[in-house]
């Protein structure tokens, strides 16, 4: 059978052996928490390109999209499959355009802010992909 939730698509954004985290502003539920910046995937729009339009429209910047991270998550509430994705900076400095707050994190750091409940299984992972990617 096929699953009727909708498809989220995240952005693990990796630069310099951090990774991007962001702050959500909304809904009331999910304020403070913190995520991978995404988005829904709108009709007629692959992944990567509904990835590389939610990163314009929400931290100003060009990424270029590579491999999945981790397996699919389910939101808090069931209505979202959430899928996460390596991501390279091309472009820009990120902005918290839709966002409370940015922050880079260091793999010694990245239980430093209060993730989504459903992103654990992704941010678990974070440390040994940060590890291998640092310089
Ligand atoms: N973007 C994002 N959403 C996540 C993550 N983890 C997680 O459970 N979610 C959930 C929160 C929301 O219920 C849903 C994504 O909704 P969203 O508000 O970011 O989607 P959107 O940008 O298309 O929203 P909108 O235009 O409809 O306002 O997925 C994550 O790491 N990133």
């Amino acid at each position: 059978m096929s699953d009727s939730r909708t498809v989220v698509v995240a952005a693990a954004i990796i630069a310099d052996g951090r990774v991007l985290a962001a702050q959500r502003s909304e809904p009331p539920a999910l304020r403070g928490g913190w995520e991978f910046p995404g988005g829904k995937v709108d009709p007629g729009e692959t992944e990567p390109e509904a990835l590389v339009r939610e990163c314009r429209e929400e931290l100003g910047v060009e990424i270029s999209v590579g491999p999945r991270l981790g397996p699919d998550l389910h939101s808090a509430d069931g209505r979202f499959l959430v899928r996460v994705y390596e991501c390279v900076l091309d472009s820009g400095t990120p902005q918290a355009l839709e966002h409370l707050a940015l922050r880079w994190l260091e793999a010694g750091d990245v239980d430093s802010v209060d993730w989504l409940p459903a992103n654990r299984r992704a941010v678990d992972l974070l440390p040994d992909l940060l590890s291998a990617t640092a310089s």
